[in-house]
C-alpha cells in the first residue's frame, strides 16, 4: 500500500518498541456516569469521543486532532479546543514522549509493520484518508490489545484441558488461574459458554507482552466490525471500505462482506497474528464507542455475581514485558482488573490502588473457585438453560427434552402442530390451528440463553420482517412451508424437510437461513437484512456436496466437522476433532445444524457425526450433543455416493429418529405449472409410472425449436460428455475466444475444482450459450442462477461485484483483454429478454466460524448448451433435452426430468422405464412417512372431533 503523507502521530506510535501502554484501563461497565474519571471525551469535527484515561489517543484521532487544531490556530490564532482537549493532548503527548523512551525488544516487527502500514495507508493521498468520515472512533484498547510477540498464543492453555503452562510470579499465577477458572467455567456451562463467547471473552492468554481485555459487554455493531477484520489474519491486505449506515453516518470497515453490519461512529483497525485463534479468544473490543453505539450488558447466571452486574473486565498483563518499559506503569498494570461488585461504586472502581484491582482478581478467582465447589446445585440445574417466560426467568427445558415431546407418530410430527400467531397463515391448511396456546406451547425448548430484559435477549429477532409470510426473495410462502419455518425458527425444533423436485426446499432452505441469522445476530438494525458474525457461528450451514454448499454460501458437512475424508473409525474422528481448537470451538458454538442434499449424506457418516457432537459437546446423553438439526433432500433424487455400492441412506442411521423431532414433506410443487406434468414427474420419481406416462415421455423425442438462437440445455451424467458437448458447440462459432481464468486462494483451493459451480478456466465467444450461476440484484428482474443467455459482446464497463483490491486498485483482470466483461442476452419467462454486463462475483468456503478454507472469484457463468445432471441438481430450467441412454444412476433420471417446467420445453431421447431407478429402500420410507402422517392427521381430526362434541353437548346441558 503506498503512503503519500505521514501523520506525525503515526510515525511516533509506530516508532515504539510496544504498543502503548495504558495506565488505568480497568473500568466498570456498570456505571457510566461514575466512569468519568477513566473516561475522557475529546471533540472532534464536532463529535464527541471517548477514550480511557492514561491510554492516550490512537494514531488516527489525534492526527485529526493535531489536523483541527493547527486549523483553528491558523483561523483565530489560539486554540479554540477545550480545556479538556488541551490537557488531553497535553497528557497523549507528554505519555508519547515517556514511551519514546521505552525501546523496542524488537520482537514485535510484524505488529508494528502491519500497524505503520495501516496508518500510512488511512492517511496516503490515494488511499482514503483524506476521506476520513467524521464519525471516526479507533479503539484505543484495541490497538492496545494487540499481540505485540509472535508466539504468545503458544502460551495458551488449551479449552477445558489441565495443562495450563506453570507460572512462576505470585501475580502470573493469580492471572493465570484467573484465566483458567474463567475458561473452566466457560467449558462447565454450555449456556454460559455461548453466552461469553458471544459475549466477547478476550485475549485470556498469557501474552508475554501487550495488553489484551475481558469484555463482557460490548457494543456489538463492533464486535461486528473487528469480528470482520479479523476473520481474516490478511485482513490488512483488505482496503477498508467507507460505506453509510443507516443513521446515514460514514463508518469504515476493515474486509466488509455482505453480512457485516457496519456500525455507527466506528472503525477498526489492528492486526492479528495468523495462528489459529483458540477457543474463546475472541477479539478484543473496547468498551465505549461514541453515540450511536449500543450496549448489550451480559448476564452471566442471575446468581453469579449477585444482582445485575455488568461483569466488564479489562486486564493487562505486563510483568513479561520488555525490561525497557518503566517499572512504574508495569506494576500498574499488572493489577489491572476491575470486577466491580454490585453496589460497589464505580466512582471507588475507577481510583481503586493496584492492590484493590489486584484484590478484584482475587475475588473473581474465589468466586470461580466457589461456584465449583458449589457443585451442591444439581447438575441439571446449572447446565439448563434460562427460558424467558414474560419477563420473568425461569428454567426451562433443554432442547434434547423436545425429544419426549406429545408425537404420536415415532418421532415425527407432521403438519399437525400449530403455527405461532404471528406467523400463522391465513389459509392455515388441515391441522394448523390459530390458536396461541400450541399444543406444545408449554414443551418448547427455551432459547439457550439466559434473558431478563427482552431488549437484551439475544435471540430475539432484530428485524421483524414487513410479512412473515413472504421470503426475503418477495416469494409468498406455502402454508407447509411456513410450518417448516415455524418448528425450526420458533420452536427450535430439529427438522427434516422433503419433497418432490420444484416443491420450494430450496427457497425455503434460503428462507431458514436468513431468519435464523436474525434469530442468532446480537445486533441486527431494523430494516436491514444482514447478520453478525455471531449468528454466522450458531448457525452452521453444510451441504452434503461442495456444490451444494456453494450455492447456499456454506461449507460441506466434512469441512464443518474437521473429519477430512472421515473414513476412520468414530473415536479416531473423535481425536482428530479435538486436535483442533478450531474446530471444536465450530461444533460448541453452533446452535444450528443444518446439512442440504441429505440423500447425498451416507448413514455412516451421519452416526459419525452424531457421535461427535455429543462428544465434542460434552452432552453425551443427548442427541447431537443438544445441537438442532436441519436436514433437507429429497431421496428420491441422487444418493449418496459411494464406489464400493455399499452406502446407505442416512435415513438408515442409527441415529437418524433420535436426530429427527419433526419431519414435513412439502407437496406444493412450484416448478411445474402443469399439474398433468408434474403428476408425470411424480410417478417418475417413485418409480412406478403408468403406461399412458411412459408413452407420454416416449413421444417427447422432437426437436424443440430455437429461440432467439438459445437451443435446449442437454443433461448427460457424465461431466466427460457435458466438455464434449460445451466444446463442440463452442468450436462451431467463428467469433474470437476470451478467457476467463479463476482466481483462487486459500489453503484448500485445490477443492474450488470439483466443487465450485463457477468454472476453473470459462471460455467465452460472442454467440455463446451461457448460464447464470448467481441471483442479480437479489432476483429482481428475474435474473435469477438458471437463467440462460446470449454472449453478445464484450464491454468494458465495470460491473464488478468484487471490491476491489487494498491498494484501491482494480484486481489484475481475469481475461487476456483487461477489463472486458461479457455482456449477456438472458431469455426471461414470458418470451421477454434482458441484457445485462455480468462482472465478476467471488465464491467462498467458509467454516462457520469465519475461516475461508477457499476462495475463487470469477464472472458466474458457465456454458449452457450442455449441464450434467449432478450440475443441474436444484435448478431450473425452461428449455431442455434429456438423453437417458447413458443414465446410470437411482435417481438420475428423475433430477434430469424434473429440471423442465414444463412439457413444452422438454425433449426426451431413449426413455425407457428401465432407465427410471429407484432405490426400493426409499420408496419404503416414504411410504412409512405417508402411513405415519395419515396417522397423525387421523389422530387429531379424532381430537377435533372429540373436542367438538364435548363443546356442543357442554352447549346442550
Ligand atoms: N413459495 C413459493 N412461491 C412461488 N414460487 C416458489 C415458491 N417456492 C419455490 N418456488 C419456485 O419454485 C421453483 C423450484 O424451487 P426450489 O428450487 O426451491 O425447489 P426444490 O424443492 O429445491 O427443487 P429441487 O429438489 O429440484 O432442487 C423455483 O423457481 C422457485 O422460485
Amino acid at each position: 500500500m503506498a503512503s503519500n503523507r505521514k501523520d506525525t502521530s503515526t510515525q511516533e506510535w509506530t516508532s515504539q518498541g510496544s504498543a502503548p501502554v495504558p495506565e488505568t484501563p480497568g473500568v466498570s461497565g456498570t456505571d457510566r456516569e461514575s466512569t468519568s474519571s477513566v473516561f475522557k471525551d475529546v471533540v472532534i469535527n464536532g463529535e464527541t469521543y471517548q477514550y480511557i484515561e492514561g491510554c492516550g489517543l490512537p494514531p488516527m484521532l489525534s492526527a485529526h486532532l493535531n489536523q483541527q487544531q493547527a486549523q483553528e490556530q491558523q483561523s483565530s490564532g489560539s486554540s479554540s479546543l477545550d480545556a479538556e482537549n488541551v490537557e488531553t493532548v497535553a497528557i497523549e503527548q507528554e505519555r508519547q514522549e515517556e514511551e519514546e523512551e521505552d525501546d523496542d525488544d524488537g520482537d514485535s516487527d510484524t505488529f508494528l509493520d502491519a500497524k505503520e502500514h495501516l496508518d500510512s495507508d488511512l492517511y496516503s493521498d490515494d488511499g482514503f484518508g483524506d476521506d476520513l468520515p467524521d464519525s471516526v472512533l479507533t479503539s484505543t484498547t484495541l490497538w492496545n490489545a494487540l499481540p505485540a510477540e509472535d508466539d504468545y498464543m503458544d502460551h495458551l492453555s488449551d479449552f477445558g484441558e489441565d495443562d495450563i503452562a506453570s507460572q512462576t510470579s505470585d501475580s502470573k499465577d493469580l492471572q493465570d488461574n484467573f484465566d483458567d477458572a474463567l475458561l473452566e467455567s466457560i467449558a462447565d456451562e454450555e449456556y454460559l459458554s455461548d453466552e461469553i463467547t458471544s459475549s466477547q471473552v478476550h485475549d485470556s492468554s498469557t501474552a508475554p507482552t501487550g495488553d489484551f481485555g475481558i469484555e463482557l459487554d460490548e457494543d456489538p455493531s463492533v464486535v461486528e466490525l473487528i469480528e470482520a477484520a479479523f476473520a481474516d489474519d490478511e485482513f490488512l491486505e483488505d482496503t477498508p471500505t467507507k460505506v453509510t449506515d443507516q443513521n446515514q453516518k460514514d463508518v469504515i470497515v476493515i474486509d466488509a462482506d455482505d453480512n457485516t453490519a457496519p456500525g455507527p461512529s466506528s472503525v477498526v483497525l489492528g492486526k492479528r497474528k495468523a495462528e489459529p485463534e483458540p477457543l474463546h479468544r475472541q477479539k478484543p473490543v473496547h468498551p465505549s464507542f461514541g453515540e450511536g453505539s449500543q450496549r448489550f450488558p451480559v448476564e452471566l447466571d442471575s446468581d453469579d455475581y449477585g444482582e445485575d452486574i455488568d461483569l466488564l473486565a479489562f486486564k493487562e498483563i505486563h510483568e513479561s514485558a520488555p525490561p525497557s518499559h518503566n517499572s512504574t506503569s508495569k506494576t500498574e498494570l499488572q493489577q489491572v482488573i476491575e470486577v466491580p461488585s454490585s453496589g460497589e461504586s464505580a466512582a471507588a472502581s475507577s481510583s481503586s490502588t493496584s492492590q484493590d484491582r489486584l484484590t478484584n482478581i482475587e475475588r473473581l478467582y474465589r468466586y470461580r473457585q466457589q461456584r465449583k465447589e458449589n457443585s451442591t446445585r444439581p447438575e441439571s440445574t446449572m447446565s439448563q438453560p434460562m427460558s424467558r417466560q414474560g419477563s420473568e426467568i425461569s428454567l426451562g427445558r433443554t432442547p434434547s427434552q423436545s425429544q419426549d415431546l406429545p408425537d404420536q407418530s415415532g418421532g415425527m410430527i407432521w403438519g399437525t402442530g400449530s403455527l405461532s400467531p404471528e406467523i400463522a397463515p391465513q389459509n392455515a391448511p388441515l391441522g394448523y390451528t390459530s390458536d396461541a396456546s400450541s399444543r406444545y406451547s408449554d414443551e418448547d425448548p427455551p432459547p439457550p440463553y439466559e434473558v431478563e430484559d427482552e431488549e437484551d435477549d439475544p435471540l430475539r429477532p432484530r428485524m421483524t420482517p414487513p410479512d412473515p409470510t413472504k421470503t426475503a426473495e418477495g416469494l409468498t410462502l406455502s402454508p407447509d412451508q411456513l410450518f417448516v419455518l415455524d418448528q425450526v425458527v420458533t420452536h427450535n425444533r430439529s427438522v427434516f424437510f422433503t419433497g418432490s423436485a420444484g416443491t420450494g426446499k430450496s427457497v425455503l432452505l434460503r428462507e431458514l437461513i436468513v431468519r435464523l441469522r436474525q434469530k442468532y445476530s446480537r445486533w441486527a438494525p431494523p430494516g436491514r437484512n444482514y447478520w453478525d458474525s455471531t449468528a454466522a457461528e450458531k448457525v452452521a450451514v453444510t451441504a452434503s456436496t461442495g456444490i451444494a454448499a456453494c450455492n447456499i454460501g456454506g461449507c460441506t458437512l466434512h469441512s464443518f466437522a474437521g473429519i477430512g475424508l472421515g473414513n476412520e473409525q468414530e473415536d479416531v474422528l473423535i481425536r482428530k476433532v479435538y486436535s483442533s481448537r478450531k474446530t471444536v470451538g465450530r461444533w460448541r458454538k453452533a446452535c444450528v445444524l443444518i446439512v442440504d442434499e441429505v440423500s447425498m449424506v451416507d448413514a455412516v457418516l451421519l452416526d459419525k457425526l452424531e457421535a461427535i457432537a455429543r462428544s465434542v459437546r460434552k452432552r453425551p446423553m443427548e442427541a447431537w450433543g443438544g445441537l438442532q438439526v436441519v436436514l433437507t433432500g429429497d431421496f428420491f433424487q441422487l444418493p449418496p455416493v459411494d464406489k464400493s455400492g455399499k452406502a446407505r441412506f442416512c435415513f438408515e442411521a442409527a441415529s437418524w429418529k433420535s436426530s429427527i423431532h419433526v419431519t414435513i414433506q412439502l407437496e406444493q410443487v412450484f416448478r411445474q405449472k402443469d399439474q398433468t406434468f408434474a403428476d408425470m414427474l411424480n410417478e417418475v420419481r417413485i418409480g412406478q409410472m403408468q403406461h399412458s406416462t411412459i408413452e407420454r415421455f416416449q413421444i417427447l423425442t422432437r426437436p424443440l425449436p430455437e429461440a432467439d438462437g438459445l437451443k435446449p440445455t442437454d443433461l448427460f451424467p457424465l461431466r466427460r460428455q457435458v466438455e464434449e458437448a460445451n466444446g463442440a458447440e463452442l468450436r462451431a462459432l467463428t467469433s474470437e475466444s476470451l478467457f476467463f481464468v479463476a482466481r483462487d486462494s486459500g489453503p484448500q483451493k485445490e477443492k474450488l475444482e470439483q466443487q465450485c459451480v463457477a468454472p476453473t478456466k470459462l471460455e467465452l465467444k460472442v454467440g455463446a450459450q451461457v448460464m447464470l450461476l448467481r441471483n442479480q440484484n437479489g432476483g429482481i428482474g428475474g435474473l435469477v442462477n438458471g437463467s440462460i443467455g446470449i454472449v453478445v459482446e464484450y464491454t468494458r464497463r465495470p460491473a464488478d461485484n468484487v471490491r476491489l483490491g487494498s491498494d484501491d486498485k482494480p484486481l489484475p483482470s481475469l481475461n487476456s483483454y483487461g477489463e472486458l466483461l461479457p455482456r449477456i442476452r438472458f431469455m426471461l419467462e414470458g418470451g421477454r429478454s434482458s441484457e445485462m454486463v455480468v462482472g465478476r462475483e467471488e465464491w467462498s468456503m467458509e467454516l462457520p466460524d469465519g475461516e475461508v478454507v477457499a476462495r475463487r472469484v470469477q464472472i458466474p457463468l458457465c456454458l449452457a448448451w450442455s449441464l450434467s445432471i449432478h450440475k443441474a441438481q436444484g435448478q431450473t430450467l425452461t428449455k431442455v433435452r434429456v438423453d437417458l441412454a447413458k443414465v446410470f444412476e437411482k435417481g438420475q433420471a428423475y433430477v434430469a426430468l424434473s429440471r423442465a417446467t414444463s412439457l413444452e420445453g422438454l425433449q426426451v431421447l431413449n426413455f425407457h422405464p428401465q432407465k427410471v431407478m429407484v432405490h426400493p429402500k426409499v420408496v419404503t420410507f416414504y411410504e412409512n412417512l405417508c402411513r405415519e402422517k395419515e396417522r397423525a392427521l387421523a389422530s387429531q381430526s379424532q381430537a377435533n372431533g372429540d373436542q367438538a362434541s364435548a363443546a356442543s353437548s357442554s352447549r346442550r346441558s
